[in-house]
Formats: C-alpha cells, sequence, structure tokens
C-alpha cells in the first residue's frame, strides 16, 4: 500500500526509455512512476526486459533513449560520486544472492556498509561498533541472529536470500530493488522471503520493485503489477481484486503465436492463488 502520507511522492520514473544491446531492443519506450512506500513487481517471461529495467534505475546500464530519475536525479546523467551516493540509496538483491560464501553470515551483511569506510580494510575490526550492531539488528529482523558467526554457505538458500536482505539494510536504503529474488527457492521458502521483503518494506516505508515470474507470488505480495512483453508493458495495474485469470487474460491478448501463448500459460499458472490472496 502506498504510504498515505506522502501518496504523491514519485520516486522513480521511467519516461520513454528504450534500451538497445546491438540488434536486440530489451526494451521499447518503457514509461512507469512508482510512489514511495510502494511495492511493484515487474511480471514477465525470460528475456521481456525485467533485469534490464532494473538495471537502469540502478544506472547499471544508460539508456539508448529516454531517461530515468531516481529520488529526483537524473540516473543517466550521473557518474562517480553523485551516482555512488545515490546508488547507496538503493538496496539490490539477486537471486543467487551474491553472498561471500567463506564469510560469516554477521561479515556478509556487514559488506552493506563497505561504502562508508575510511582507512585499511581489515575483515570484522574495520567495522566498528555502530556498524556491528546495526548488522546484528539486521539479522534479528530477519530472524538470523543465532546464525550470525556460521559461514554464509552452510545456511539454506531462504536463509541466505535473508542475509542479502539484512545485508541492503545495511545501506538504509530508500528503495529496494530486487531481481527473482526467489528464483532459486522453493515454493514455501519464496513465499517466506516474500512475506519478509513486504513487512519489512511497510515498516521502513521502503519502495520496492521487484521482478517475478509467478503471478500468484506477485499477487499475493505486491500492490501493483508491471507486466513486461518484448521490453513493452503491457499491464500496470493494482493487484486489489485482480485475479490470475485476469492477468492470463491479458497475457493472453498480447500473445502473437500460439507456442508464446502456450509458454505464458505454463509459466503464469505455475502454484496456486490462496483465495485470500484473490
Ligand atoms: N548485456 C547485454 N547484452 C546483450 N543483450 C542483452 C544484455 N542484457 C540483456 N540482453 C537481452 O535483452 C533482453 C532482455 O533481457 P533481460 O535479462 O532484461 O530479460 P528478463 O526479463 O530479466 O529475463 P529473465 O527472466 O530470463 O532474467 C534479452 O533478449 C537479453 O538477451
Amino acid at each position: 500500500m502506498t504510504n498515505p502520507q506522502t501518496p504523491t511522492d514519485t520516486v522513480i520514473t521511467l519516461s520513454s526509455v528504450t534500451k538497445r544491446f546491438g540488434a536486440t531492443t530489451a526494451l521499447n519506450g518503457v514509461s512507469i512512476e512508482v510512489e514511495r512506500g510502494e511495492i511493484v513487481v515487474l511480471l514477465g517471461l525470460s528475456g521481456s526486459g525485467k533485469s534490464t529495467l532494473l538495471r537502469h534505475v540502478d544506472g547499471l546500464e544508460q539508456p539508448t533513449d529516454g531517461s530515468i530519475k531516481v529520488l529526483g536525479e537524473n540516473v543517466a546523467g550521473l557518474s562517480g560520486r553523485p551516482l555512488r551516493t545515490l546508488r547507496s540509496k538503493v538496496g539490490f538483491i539477486f537471486q543467487q544472492f551474491e553472498l561471500v560464501p567463506s564469510l560469516s553470515v554477521l561479515e556478509n551483511v556487514l559488506t552493506g556498509a563497505l561504502a562508508t569506510l575510511r582507512g585499511p580494510r581489515l575483515g570484522l575490526w574495520s567495522y566498528g561498533r555502530a556498524n556491528k550492531l546495526a548488522a546484528l539488528g539486521h539479522l534479528d529482523r530477519v530472524g538470523l541472529l543465532d546464525r550470525a558467526y556460521q559461514r554464509a554457505d552452510t545456511l539454506s538458500g531462504g536463509q541466505q536470500q535473508r542475509v542479502a536482505i539484512a545485508r541492503a539494510l545495511m545501506q538504509n536504503p530508500e528503495i529496494l530493488l530486487a531481481d527473482e529474488p526467489v528464483a532459486s527457492l522453493d515454493p514455501e521458502s519464496s513465499d517466506q522471503v516474500m512475506a519478509l521483503i513486504r513487512e519489512i518494506a511497510l515498516d521502513r516505508g521502503l519502495t520496492v520493485l521487484c521482478s517475478l515470474h509467478q503471478v500468484d507470488l506477485a499477487l499475493s505480495w505486491a500492490d501493483r503489477i508491471v507486466g513486461l512483453r518484448h521490453g513493452e508493458v503491457v499491464l500496470d495495474t493494482p493487484t486489489v481484486g485482480l485475479t490470475k485469470a485476469q492477468v492470463m487474460e491479458i497475457y493472453g491478448r498480447v500473445a502473437t503465436t500460439t507456442s508464446e501463448l502456450q509458454a505464458i500459460e505454463a509459466e503464469l499458472l505455475v502454484g496456486s492463488i490462496p483465495d485470500s490472496a484473490r
């Protein structure tokens, strides 16, 4: 739900964004706005442009055409320190968690504060008491305080993604980007991780832009769904009252071939939505 106190505070704006990689058009005239506190899921088949869109918001890609504003800054015009400053306000979590397997859970979380360190980096000693207390607090928030001194690679996938969320929280981000954060997890862990992202976002007024394949998870945990197909926005709608059948229908209407429709059905019909989420 959008924060009721700041209903018109737009934190992400993409205006007619096109991105070409050689002959491939990954994004084609994409325009979306995301309000502060909104939880928006990007839904789409493999190759529809979800990751490319997220990478533009974080300044990791530059658009071929169009403009992107994040927290009031024109991302495409930024480099060096101003870009780093903006990116420090944007947390990013990934499908493969991107933890350092041989480090402890606590050290992995602390790496979220790396950009703020001055002087030599000497493992745990470098971070100082305030950072360590903050990291332990974030681990407590994601339910892993008792695992702080365990090696990261001894945790389950769902636990590792929760560590990655705690690491992102070390940045005190205003925006959390998540690129298929549950694609490597079983259905139960996927649901738990999405629930945690939603709870934390609501607690902190975080804005979330998250790519997913699974329509059932999107309907359960997002405020709004933006559907991409071949780099174009084909659906942009609040989830309240939306059913899986309606999402399917919208995708079905834009499928141009039978095999494309079958691929959409195969992806979107995975899992089931509890009645309470409809
Ligand atoms: N760096 C790149 N160089 C060339 N082509 C790219 C690059 N990044 C993305 N693409 C292409 O752009 C299109 C969109 O890719 P993108 O990764 O954004 O899709 P996606 O929806 O995130 O897919 P998936 O769900 O499989 O992660 C694809 O055709 C992809 O091959």
